[in-house]
């Protein structure tokens, strides 16, 4: 094993976002994958030679890693933590529907180790939480209403985009969005953010059509979090402070 390169956990590996981390770590030799979980333990076809995928019931048997990147569903929040905790490891996760007191337990997490959370992990999103809390800024007497759209496995609505959308809404102008929620076919994720005022409407909208960008997204966040001290990190910040995406 190279030591110098970070160890890569991946948590939530036989989902629909695992399988797709499992297939692109593989861009991303700064990395080191060493170990998958999942519920179920059961072997993935996405998972390299040598790369073992334990049942979360081993979770605490898992090879020394130095980052886990998390796709799950919030009942697979504690024992996570615990393990990033146990392993000084850093958390980048993308999981939501988490509660509120999940989310304030990463807060408290954060005082040991890197944490960084993220309803969304694309590029795009990232820069449309700042366009909506201009406009939100500039238009506070506007209707304003967030829409969102996703395929018909997706458990949690409205979806942690649309709420961390509504959360810039609110930063703006003071005052919540309305939300709405569709679940359709297959869809990977949309997001539109409407100001509507006396005559004219303002639409923001973000599509995307592949889930590998979500995937790749977070992977950038294990690279440039791994050896960071403790704390809370903002993919948004982390992603556009360089200037490169
Ligand atoms: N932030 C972002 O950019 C994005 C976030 N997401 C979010 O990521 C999460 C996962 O999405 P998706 O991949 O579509 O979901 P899936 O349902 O396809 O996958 C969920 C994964 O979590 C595992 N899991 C479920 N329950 C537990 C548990 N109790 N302990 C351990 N592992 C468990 C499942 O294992 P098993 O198969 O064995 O049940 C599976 O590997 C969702 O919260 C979604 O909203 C999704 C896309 C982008
Ligand atoms: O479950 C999904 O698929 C997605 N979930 C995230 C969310 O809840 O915002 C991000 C993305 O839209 C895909």
């Amino acid at each position: 094993m190279d030591q110098a390169k970070p160890r890569l956990l991946i948590h939530g590996a036989s989902g629909r976002m695992g399988r797709a981390l499992l297939r692109l770590a593989a861009e991303r030799p700064e990395l080191q994958l060493v170990a998958a979980v999942s519920r179920s333990g059961e072997p993935l076809a996405e998972a390299p030679d040598g790369v073992p995928v334990l049942p979360v019931a081993r979770l605490a048997e898992v090879p020394d890693f130095d980052v886990a990147v998390d796709f799950s569903l919030p009942e697979a929040f504690e024992p996570l933590v615990a393990a990033c905790r146990a392993k000084g490891a850093a958390l980048v996760s993308g999981t939501t529907g988490l509660s509120p007191g999940q989310l304030e337990a990463l807060d408290e997490a954060s005082e040991l180790m890197p944490v960084l959370w993220s309803a969304n992990f694309s590029v795009g999103v990232a820069v449309l939480r700042v366009l909506v809390h201009q406009a939100a800024a500039a238009l506070p007497a506007w209707d304003a209403d967030i829409v969102e759209s996703h395929h018909v496995h997706k458990k949690d609505a409205p979806s942690g985009t649309a709420l961390s959308l509504g959360a810039m809404v609110a930063l703006g102008r003071g005052s919540q969005p309305h939300y709405a929620s569709l679940r359709c076919g297959d869809v990977v994720g949309e997001h539109l953010v409407q100001f509507a005022g006396p005559g004219e409407r303002l639409e923001l909208v973000h599509r995307a059509t592949d889930r590998d960008i979500f995937a790749r997204g977070a992977l950038e966040a294990a690279v440039r979090l791994a050896g960071k001290g403790p704390g809370r990190y903002d993919f948004g910040e982390l992603l556009l402070a360089s200037g490169r995406t």
